[in-house]
């Protein structure tokens, strides 16, 4: 099941409600696309989602969570730590195997960065660092997509190619987007955000740019 009914869903910072309480429902095969100024709550609905999930979705955080350190490889690779053996972990950080290294090489040629497997993240653009975090996500294999701004830092094309790879990836998914006509071309719902509260909820076919327009 990758879909999800939340309800009673709030957050306070400082003693300050900044989400909810609001309820989301989000069915299996939806594509949500949450929309709304900066600071309406789109970030904290995004990990309070993935708390409530139990962490088992894949998650693309705004601040992406990479380990500078460590090379592309491992920052993917991390995307399935809880799945293998701590003994195969150690093993993949001194010495990763051969059919790791070969899954997470194709993947960073989907994302047109097959060549920087070993460079260390500290090394890499803005937008290839939010391609190693996309390719983290798409490594973990989860049904339900969480992403926060995902292809904020990617210029036009690569960010169609990427919202493409993650409409054909993950069965649902829920992703903030700044970007209204991006939410409206690769989101099948709309859920937009004002002061931490859903201010709309509608089928993207019946929505278009001025709609949402309101919501900023
Ligand atoms: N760690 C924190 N401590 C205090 N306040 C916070 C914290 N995180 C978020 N907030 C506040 O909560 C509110 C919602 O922030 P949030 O990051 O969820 O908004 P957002 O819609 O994702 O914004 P953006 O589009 O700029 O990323 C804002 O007023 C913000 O200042």
């Amino acid at each position: 099941m990758s879909g999800f009914d939340l309800t009673g869903l709030t957050a306070s910072f400082d003693g300050e409600r900044v989400i909810g309480p609001l309820s989301l429902s989000v069915n299996e095969g939806e594509r949500v696309g949450l929309v709304g100024r900066s600071g309406a709550g789109k970030s904290t609905l995004i990990s309070l989602i993935h708390q409530q999930v139990n962490r088992t979705s894949s998650l693309v955080p705004q601040n992406l969570g990479l380990v500078n350190a460590l090379p592309v490889f491992h920052n993917v690779y991390m995307g399935r730590l809880d799945a293998n053996a701590t003994w195969y972990n150690t093993l993949t950080l001194i010495r990763p195997f051969a059919r790791d290294t070969r899954e997470i090489t194709m993947l960073l040629d989907e994302l047109a960065m097959p060549e920087k497997v070993w460079i260390p993240a500290a090394s890499l653009s803005g937008g290839q660092r939010q391609r190693v975090a996309i390719a983290r996500a798409l490594y973990r294999k989860s049904g339900l997509l969480l992403a926060d701004e995902p292809v904020s830092a990617l210029d036009g094309p690569t960010a169609h190619l990427v919202m493409k790879l993650l409409r054909e990836r993950f069965q649902t998914s829920v992703i903030a987007l700044h970007d209204v006509e991006l939410a409206l071309a690769y989101c099948t719902r709309i859920v937009g955000i004002q002061d931490g509260q859903i201010a709309l909820d509608e089928p993207s076919e019946k929505l278009t740019p001025a709609d949402i327009m309101p919501l900023y």
